[in-house]
C-alpha cells in the first residue's frame, strides 16, 4: 500500500516539474509575441529544407506566428525541385554565380514547378494546419514587377569581364505592396513564388533569397528569415556564427569564408538590413520548429545579421 502511495506520489511530482516547465516556455515567450504584435515577418523557405516533416513544422510555426499577433508572408524557393523535373524532362541546366541559367523550356518547367506544386503544397499545408493562407506568384496582381537580369562576369583565365546572358533569369525592379496589405488586412497569409512578370508581360526566374528580401524591404519587415540547410553562417573551421555586423558579413565574402549559394543569402540580407528591415537571420530548416525557436525564446538560432 505504503509502496504504491510513493510511487503515486512520485509519478504527480514528475507531472508537476513538466507541467511548470511548460508554463515557464509558455511565459518566456510573451515579451516576444508583445514585441511583435502585428509586426510582418518575412520568412523564406529554401528549397533544400522542404522535407514533409519540415514542411508540416513550417506550416504549423507560420500559423502559430499568425495567431499570436505577428503578420507572417512567406517566399518560397524549390532549386533542388526544379532541378529533378528538368532532369526528368531531358533539359539541361546549369548554375552560374548560384543562379540557374534558365532559355524558354527551363523557364516553364521553372513556372510550372513553383507555382503549380511547390506553392499549392505550402498553402494546402498551412490551410491544414489551420490558417488562411493564398498561393501567389510576383505575376499576380503585378505584384513582383521584374527585368531581366544583367550579370558582368569576370573569366579568370584571361581576366575579362563581359557580360554573360543567363537567358530568362530576372530581379525584383518593384514590389506592388498593395496588392499584399489586401490580403494581410483581409487575415490571409500570402505565400509567394519567385515569379516577376517583365513590362512586357515575360514570366522571369529570379532567386527566391533576392525576392525575399526584396518583398521584406517593401514591406518593413521587423524581421526576414532565411531557411536553408546549415546551421547558419560557418567560419574557415566549420563553426557556427552567432552574430554578424554587415561589414563583417561583406568581409566573409570577399576573404571566401562565404561561398556558392550563401552569398546571393548574405548580400539579400545586406541589403534588406540596409533598407530598413531590422535584422536578418539565417536559420537551419532542418531543425524542428526553428521559427518559434527563434522568434519566440531567449536562446534564438543560427546567424543574426544586424547594422551594428
Ligand atoms: N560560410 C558558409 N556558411 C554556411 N554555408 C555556406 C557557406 N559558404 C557556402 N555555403 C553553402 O551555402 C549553402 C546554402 O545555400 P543554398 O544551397 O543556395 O541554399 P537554399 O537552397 O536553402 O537557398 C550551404 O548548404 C553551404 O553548402
Ligand atoms: C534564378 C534562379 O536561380 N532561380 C531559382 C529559383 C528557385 C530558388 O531560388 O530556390 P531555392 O531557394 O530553393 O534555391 C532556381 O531556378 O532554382
Amino acid at each position: 500500500m505504503a509502496f504504491s502511495d510513493d510511487l503515486g506520489q512520485e509519478k504527480n511530482l514528475r507531472s508537476m516539474a513538466r507541467w511548470r516547465s511548460t508554463a515557464r516556455v509558455l511565459v518566456e515567450a510573451l515579451p516576444y509575441i508583445l514585441k511583435y504584435d502585428q509586426k510582418i515577418v518575412t520568412v523564406k523557405f529554401g528549397g533544400n529544407a522542404m522535407s514533409d516533416e519540415s514542411a508540416r513544422d513550417f506550416a504549423q510555426d507560420i500559423v502559430l506566428m499568425k495567431q499570436t499577433g505577428m503578420e507572417p508572408i512567406v517566399v518560397h524557393g524549390g532549386g533542388p525541385q526544379i532541378g529533378s523535373m528538368l532532369k526528368r524532362m531531358n533539359i539541361h541546366s546549369e548554375f552560374i554565380d548560384g543562379l540557374r541559367v534558365t532559355d524558354k523550356a527551363a523557364m516553364e518547367v521553372v513556372e510550372m514547378v513553383l507555382t503549380g506544386s511547390i506553392n499549392a503544397q505550402i498553402v494546402t499545408g498551412i490551410n491544414h494546419a489551420g490558417g488562411h493562407a493564398i498561393g501567389l506568384s510576383g505575376t499576380d496582381g503585378n505584384l513582383i514587377l521584374a527585368r531581366k537580369l544583367e550579370k558582368m562576369r569576370n573569366d579568370p583565365t584571361t581576366g575579362v569581364t563581359a557580360p554573360i546572358d543567363l537567358g530568362f533569369v530576372g530581379e525584383p525592379e518593384a514590389i506592388n505592396p498593395e496588392v499584399l496589405r489586401t490580403f494581410i488586412k483581409s487575415d490571409l497569409i500570402p505565400v509567394i513564388a519567385p515569379v516577376g512578370v517583365g513590362r512586357d508581360g515575360q514570366s522571369y526566374n529570379i532567386n527566391a533569397d533576392t525576392v525575399a528580401g526584396a518583398v521584406a524591404s517593401a514591406m518593413k519587415s521587423e524581421r526576414l528569415l532565411l531557411l536553408t540547410d546549415v546551421e547558419g553562417v560557418l567560419d574557415q573551421e566549420g563553426k557556427l556564427i552567432p552574430k554578424l555586423t554587415l561589414s563583417e558579413a561583406r568581409t566573409l565574402i570577399s576573404d571566401g569564408t562565404i561561398r556558392g549559394g550563401m552569398i546571393p543569402k548574405i548580400e539579400t540580407a545586406i541589403e534588406a538590413v540596409e533598407s530598413g528591415v531590422s535584422a536578418a537571420v539565417i536559420l537551419d530548416g532542418r531543425i524542428p520548429h526553428v521559427l518559434l525557436l527563434e522568434l519566440f525564446t531567449e536562446h534564438g538560432a543560427g546567424t543574426l545579421i544586424t547594422a551594428e
